[in-house]
């Protein structure tokens, strides 16, 4: 019983879990209805594949009893005595062959169950992943900003896994479980319940046995996980900075800080160890107390009946025990180990599953924060004014407090106006463009479009008609030209082409050792930081939006190499809304307006000539560029130094 991934992350999600119900209940009315005659079919065979296990042992209680000892006519239950054979011969062959046929029946009978129970399980998992992808993916970002993306992963992959295990596993072992010890406990009740009734209470003490066992080892294993855990991203994280530990010649402190992670998972792992080896040896000797108890019991009635040892003890009367049906009930007593074994395992699965299954539900039936409102109408015929009406916004911290970001910001843009954003790092610039294509809801104010609530029109009209290029441009894994392709399916090689000669990706994508056709993104080619903003800004230009953001956009190019972008983009942006987010002035130097965002407020507008001539935060941050001064204001250095990076920052 390794600690199997998957198992943990209970604690994680908490405010995602479904507080109602029961969720496995739910996912199984939903997503198992469609797949009912593989679980009738599964759990059909698996119950008779159970039974044919039963039948051996069985028919050689009777065997002993009718050819060896002559203790018992022929008779097998349920079969009238006129068709059964009168020769021993004839009943010999006829025991042999019922014996053959339930080997051959059983492992048949096995191969169906576990055809139609994984078939089963596997659909129902491949349901419940997409839907809770698809789930997962409206989420608004906010959602993405708190959690780590293992985190997030961890409900795709370990919790839908979770329930895949318990299906295909646990609960078919369980059906097993219910038939075999009950079907092993009936019989032997209903062929002579006074022996019957050792099984009867040796049974419950072995499930008990086996459910304190899980429930003792199960808070081990989850030390054994986080030890693994933390070793782990220790080790990761030592192999990711291997430059600065190599440069710092920090080697033996590390070798250290990994030898105490480790020593932490031996010490984890050995307590676990201890406990798990106590097991097997406790089942066995409650097992031996019940074979025991079954033959001391039964040897001693069997004695009785043949006359060995005068009359019975009082409890012994009634029909009397025979030497074959003793074999039967020793047989079935060993037997009940192993399945009983797995008893306290699968309650802890189903424990598991359950959370698995909530966080899930929880999952699935949380609607995302950010949607379409009911009457939204789509964006139609966008000519691209754009307004910003006393927007006040924050975001919501994990401790759920809120951290104000943007104060009372209004302007407005005509359509095809080009707009510079300045203002120092921290200033809000890139949250105020994410509110434009509903990234995030404004707090106070209003964003329109065209004079319409970016709340009241469609997502997805909204964001068709803005392009977005940001900071750190994000390239999937692929080829240049499904890269650039992705923001507008069906593009001909002939658009793409264009779209990369407009953003100064096409020179460097041909030098590309397969051109366009070369993969980038993790795992591919790797791309300078310059080389990935034109694929992105590529990607924008082919998607021909009315409102266009850049953000930051060139900033990981040279100046000679910006020139050239912005030249090609200058038609572009000519008859679209563009906003562009710069640190470098120049690059914003001829937009029609610039805004100058600082610590979250609007403090100056105007064009270039306007805002130098104001002398203002704009005309310092010229001069600094430009090295007409040597330093910062004082004030203004102070803030920057004041300003500490959130989570979440350099992400945009
Ligand atoms: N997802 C987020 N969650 C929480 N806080 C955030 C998030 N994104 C940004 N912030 C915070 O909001 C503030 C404004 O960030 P924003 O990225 O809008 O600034 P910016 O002006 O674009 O900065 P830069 O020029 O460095 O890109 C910063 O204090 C930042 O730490």
């Amino acid at each position: 019983m390794p600690p199997g991934p998957g198992k943990g992350g209970d604690e994680e999600f908490e405010d995602l879990r479904a507080e109602d119900g029961n969720a496995m209940v739910r996912l199984f009315g939903e997503y198992g209805r469609g797949e009912r005659v593989r679980f009738g079919v599964g759990g059909l065979a698996s119950v008779f594949s159970t039974l044919m296990e039963l039948l051996p042992a069985f028919l050689l209680g009777v065997a002993i009893d009718s050819f060896l000892l002559d203790d018992r006519a022929f008779r097998l239950p349920y079969v009238p005595q006129a068709v059964l054979p009168d020769e021993p011969m004839g009943q010999f062959v006829l025991l042999a062959s019922i014996l053959g046929g339930s080997y051959v029946m059983g492992a048949a009978l096995g191969w169906v169950n576990s055809w139609a129970w994984n078939g089963f399980a596997q659909h129902f998992q491949h349901a419940v992943r997409v839907d809770a992808y698809d789930a997962m993916q409206r989420r608004e970002l906010s959602f993405f900003d708190d959690r780590q993306t293992g985190e997030v992963m961890s409900i795709l992959n370990n919790d839908v896994n979770q329930l895949e295990g318990f299906l295909t596993n646990s609960l078919n072992t369980g059906i097993g479980i219910v038939f075999r010890v009950g079907g092993m406990g009936a019989v032997m009740l209903a062929l002579n319940w006074r022996l019957g009734l050792i099984p009867a209470v040796i049974i419950p003490a072995l499930g008990y046995a086996s459910y304190v066992f899980v429930e003792r080892i199960h808070p081990k294993y989850q030390s054994v996980r986080s030890a693994v855990g933390k070793l782990n991203s220790q080790l990761e994280n030592n192999l990711g900075g291997i430059e600065v530990v190599k440069s710092y010649t920090t080697e033996a402190a590390e070798t250290d800080r990994v030898a105490e992670s480790s020593r932490s998972y031996l010490d984890a792992q050995w307590d676990a160890i201890s406990t798990r080896i106590l097991f097997w040896p406790t089942l066995r000797l409650l097992t031996a107390a019940g074979y025991m108890a079954t033959f001391l019991v039964g040897g001693y009635w069997v004695m009785v009946n043949r006359g060995l040892l005068g009359p019975p003890l009082p409890f012994f009367n009634g029909p009397g025990l025979t030497g074959g049906l003793l074999v039967t009930y020793l047989l079935y007593t060993r037997r009940f180990m192993w399945p009983m074994r797995q008893f306290g395992q699968i309650i802890n699965d189903y424990q598991y599953a359950e959370a698995a299954g909530e966080r899930i539900v929880g999952l699935l039936d949380t609607p995302p924060g950010i949607t379409d409102a009911d009457d939204a109408a789509d964006l139609d015929e966008v000519a691209g004014r754009v307004e910003y009406d006393d927007v006040s916004f924050g975001y919501q911290t994990t401790d759920g407090e809120q951290e104000q970001v943007l104060r009372d910001v209004s302007f407005d843009v005509e359509p095809g106006e080009m707009v510079g954003l300045v203002g120092p790092t921290g200033a809000g610039k890139t949250t105020l463009m994410k509110l434009l294509m509903r990234m995030y809801d404004a707090d106070d104010g209003a964003v329109r479009v065209d004079g319409r609530d970016v709340r009241n029109v469609t997502l997805r009209s909204l964001r068709d008609a803005v392009g977005y290029v940001s900071q750190e441009p994000y390239l999937f894994y692929g080829s240049v030209r499904e890269n650039i392709g992705y923001s507008r399916p069906g593009a001909t090689d002939e658009e793409i082409v264009a779209a990369a000669k407009a953003a100064g990706a096409h020179e460097f994508v041909v030098d590309l050792q397969d051109g366009y056709d070369t993969t980038v993104g993790e795992r591919g080619v790797k791309l300078s930081g310059g080389q990935r903003q034109r694929v992105s800004i590529a990607r924008a230009v082919l998607k021909d939006p009315e409102i266009l953001i850049l953000d930051e956009a060139t900033s990981h190019v040279d100046n000679e190499t910006e020139a050239v972008i912005q030249d090609s983009l200058r038609d572009l942006v000519a008859d679209r809304t563009t906003f562009a987010i710069a640190h470098r002035l120049s690059t914003v130097r001829h937009a029609d307006t610039i805004l100058v965002l600082d610590d979250g407020e609007l403090v100056e507008r105007g064009t270039h000539d306007d805002l130098l001539a104001r002398d203002g935060l704009y005309a310092t941050l010229w001069r600094v560029q430009v090295g007409e001064v040597d330093a910062l204001p004082q004030e203004f250095l102070d803030r920057a130094a004041s300003y500490s990076p959130q989570p979440g920052d350099g992400d945009d």
